[in-house]
C-alpha cells in the first residue's frame, strides 16, 4: 500500500469515528430523554421536571415535608418528583400507603441504593437500608426473636424503672429535661441490646455511638457524593478518592465497636458460667442471639451478626426521645390535655403510688395521648428510610416502574384534614373508642377512619414497619403516664412557642425550648424518691456501662 493509500484509509476511518462519537453524544441522551418522557407521561403527575435535572432546582433545601404537602394540595394524594433522572413517588394519604406498602407489599418493601451510608459504610451490614431479599430477612428475623410479646414483657420492668429514675431526675435538673429524656431511652435501648444500663450520657460508648449516627445521617444528604448517581465510583481506588476511604475508615470504627459490643457480653455469659450462676446475666437482644448462635447456624459473619443489636441505638434512642420531648411541647401548647391525663390518673390511681403498665388498661386517655404525640408531630417525618419497588406496578391507572423510591410523607399523612379534623390541634380523644370509652368529641373532630390498627402510621408500613414499635409505645407510655402522675409542665408566662419550630433532617425534634417543670405535690415528690431507690435496686443487675 502506498503512503498516500494508507493516509487516505487513516483519515477515512478517523470521519466514522468522528461520526460515531457524535451519534453516541446525541443519541444516548435522546434515548434518555425519550425514556424519562414517557414515563413521566405513565407515572403519577407531579410537578414538571426537567431533563435530567428533574426537579432538583424545585427542591427546598430545608423541611421538605412542607413543599410536599403543597404538592399534595394540588397534584393529589400520590404524585411523583424526579431527583435528577430518578422518579420518586410521594404519598399524602394514609389509605394509599397502605394500598401500596401494605397489600402490595411483596413489591414495595425495599430501599433505594444508598451507597455511601449503606454500602460503603455500613458493608451491607445495616438492615435498615438493606435491599429486600434474604440477607435483610435473616436481620428481620433475629431482631423480631428478641422484639417478640413474651420478650417485650420481660424488658417491662427495665422500662419502669427507668422511667422512676427519669422522674426523679427531673425533680433536681427540670432545664435538662432534653438530656434526660436521651438518657432514659438510650438506657432503655442499651439494656434490651445488651443487658446494660447507660448512667451518663457523657459514657464513652454513648458518644461514641452518637458520633456514628451522627457521621451516618450526614452521609445521607441528597447531592451530597456523586457517587449516588454514578454507584460504578465506589470502585474508584481509595488513592484517587479520599471521601471514600474516609467513609471506609469510619465504617471499620463502628464495625469494630459493634463487636466489642458483643464481646462485652460474652464476657458477661463467660463470667457468669465461671461464677456457676448462668442465669444471672440479664436477658437482652444480644444474650439472646448469642445463645441462639451456639444451637443453630446463623448465616452471618461477626461483623454482620454485631450489627444486629447495634441498629436498635440508632433506630431506637432518638425516635423516642425526640417523640417524648414533643410531648413536652404538646403540654406547654394544649394544656387541657395535660390537665385531663392527669384526671385520668389521678383518679385511677391516686397519690400514694405512680402508674405502672399493670394500669394501662384503665388509662385508656394516656394510651391514647401515645398515639397522639407520635401522630401530631412525627418524628420519622418522611416516614423512616424510604421504600422502593421492586416490580412494575399500575396504581389508579398509573405506573409505578420497578426501581421507584416511594416516600409516606407522614407530615401529610398525619395531617390529612380528612383523617383528623383540625389536624395541628393536640387533643388524644381523637385516639378514644367514642362508645366504649364515652368520650365526648365535638362531631367536626372524627374524620375517616385510618386504614392502621393503630390509628396512625408513625411507625412506617408493611414488611418494613418499625420492629421496636411495641417497644417503643411501652416506653412512651410508662414515661408519659408516671411523668403527667408527677409533674406540672406549663410553659414560661408570657412566652410563645412556636409548635412549628423543628430540627431538620430524617428525624425532627421541636427547637430547644424552655418551660416549667414542677413536682405537683411533697407526697408526690416523697413517692418519686421511694420509688428511685427501688428502681436504682432493680437495675443494679444491669451494671452501667462507662
Ligand atoms: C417513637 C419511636 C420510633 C419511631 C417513630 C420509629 C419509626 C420507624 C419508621 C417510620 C421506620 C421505617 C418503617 C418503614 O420503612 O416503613 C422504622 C424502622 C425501623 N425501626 Fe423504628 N421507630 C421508633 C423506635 C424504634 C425502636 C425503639 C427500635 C428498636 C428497638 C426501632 C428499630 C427500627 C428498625 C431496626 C427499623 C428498620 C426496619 C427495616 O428496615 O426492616 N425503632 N422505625
Amino acid at each position: 500500500m502506498s503512503l498516500a493509500m494508507a493516509l487516505e484509509a487513516l483519515s477515512s476511518v478517523d470521519l466514522s469515528y468522528t461520526w460515531l462519537s457524535v451519534a453516541i453524544l446525541v443519541i444516548t441522551p435522546l434515548i434518555f430523554l425519550i425514556h424519562d418522557y414517557s414515563l413521566y407521561l405513565r407515572m403519577p403527575p407531579g410537578p414538571r421536571p426537567l431533563p435530567f435535572i428533574g426537579n432538583n432546582h424545585q427542591l427546598p433545601q430545608s423541611q421538605p415535608w412542607l413543599q410536599f404537602e403543597k404538592w399534595s394540595k394540588i397534584y393529589g394524594p400520590i404524585f411523583t418528583i424526579w431527583i435528577g433522572r430518578l422518579p420518586t413517588v410521594v404519598i399524602s394519604d394514609p389509605v394509599v400507603a397502605a394500598e401500596l406498602m401494605e397489600k402490595r407489599s411483596n413489591k414495595y418493601s425495599s430501599r433505594p441504593r444508598m451507597v455511601a451510608m449503606g454500602e460503603l459504610l455500613w458493608d451491607g451490614g445495616s438492615v435498615l437500608v438493606q435491599p429486600y431479599g434474604k440477607e435483610w430477612s435473616v436481620r428481620r428475623k433475629l431482631l423480631h426473636y428478641a422484639l417478640t410479646p413474651k420478650a417485650l414483657r420481660l424488658y417491662k420492668p427495665i422500662q419502669e424503672a427507668e422511667a422512676s429514675r427519669l422522674c426523679y431526675q427531673l425533680l433536681s435538673a427540670p432545664e435538662d429535661y432534653e438530656k434526660l429524656l436521651e438518657r432514659f431511652t438510650s438506657s432503655i435501648v442499651f439494656s434490651v441490646s445488651y443487658g446494660h444500663r447507660i448512667d451518663s450520657l457523657d459514657a464513652e460508648v454513648i458518644r461514641q455511638r452518637f458520633e456514628f449516627m451522627h457521621y451516618s445521617s450526614s452521609l445521607n444528604v441528597p447531592g451530597k457524593y456523586l457517587v449516588e448517581s454514578f454507584p460504578v465510583l465506589k470502585y474508584v481506588p481509595n488513592v484517587f478518592a479520599p471521601w471514600k476511604a474516609d467513609i471506609q475508615h469510619h465504617g471499620r470504627r463502628e464495625a469494630a465497636a459493634n463487636m466489642a459490643l458483643v464481646d462485652v457480653v460474652k464476657g458477661d455469659i463467660a463470667q457468669a458460667k465461671a461464677k456457676g450462676a448462668p442465669d444471672s446475666v440479664p436477658d437482652s437482644l444480644c444474650k439472646l442471639l448469642l445463645e441462639l448462635r451456639s444451637s443453630q447456624s446463623i448465616p452471618l459473619s461477626d461483623r454482620d451478626f454485631s450489627f444486629v443489636p447495634a441498629s436498635l441505638f440508632g433506630a431506637g434512642a432518638d425516635t423516642t426521645a425526640s417523640t417524648l420531648c414533643t410531648a413536652f411541647l404538646a403540654f406547654v401548647t394544649h394544656p387541657e390535655a395535660l390537665r385531663a391525663a392527669q384526671a385520668e390518673v389521678d383518679a385511677v390511681i391516686g397519690s400514694t403510688r405512680s402508674p405502672t403498665f399493670a394500669d394501662e388498661p384503665n388509662l385508656p386517655y394516656i394510651r391514647a395521648l401515645v398515639k397522639e404525640v407520635l401522630r401530631w408531630r412525627p418524628v420519622a417525618v418522611l416516614g423512616g428510610t424510604p421504600h422502593s419497588s421492586t416490580e412494575d406496578d399500575i396504581y389508579g391507572g398509573y405506573l409505578i416502574p420497578k426501581g421507584t423510591t416511594v416516600l409516606g410523607n407522614l407530615w401529610a399523612i398525619n395531617l390529612n384534614e380528612l383523617y383528623y379534623p383540625n389536624s395541628h390541634v393536640f387533643d388524644p380523644r381523637r385516639f378514644l373508642d367514642p362508645v366504649s370509652e364515652k368520650q365526648p368529641l365535638e362531631g367536626g373532630m372524627r374524620g375517616k377512619t385510618h386504614p392502621a390498627k393503630a390509628g396512625h402510621s408513625s411507625f412506617g408500613w408493611g414488611r418494613r414497619i418499625c420492629p421496636g414499635a411495641d417497644l417503643a409505645a411501652n416506653s412512651l407510655f410508662v414515661a408519659l403516664a408516671k411523668l403527667v402522675w408527677g409533674f406540672q409542665i406549663a410553659g414560661i408566662e408570657g412566652k410563645e412557642y412556636d409548635t412549628f419550630a423543628y430540627t431538620d433532617g430524617f428525624n425532627i425534634r421541636p427547637e430547644k425550648f424552655e418551660c416549667v417543670i414542677q413536682v405537683r405535690s411533697e407526697e408526690r415528690k416523697e413517692v418519686i424518691d421511694q420509688e428511685d431507690r427501688e428502681a436504682e435496686v432493680f437495675l443494679e443487675r444491669f451494671t452501667a456501662l462507662e
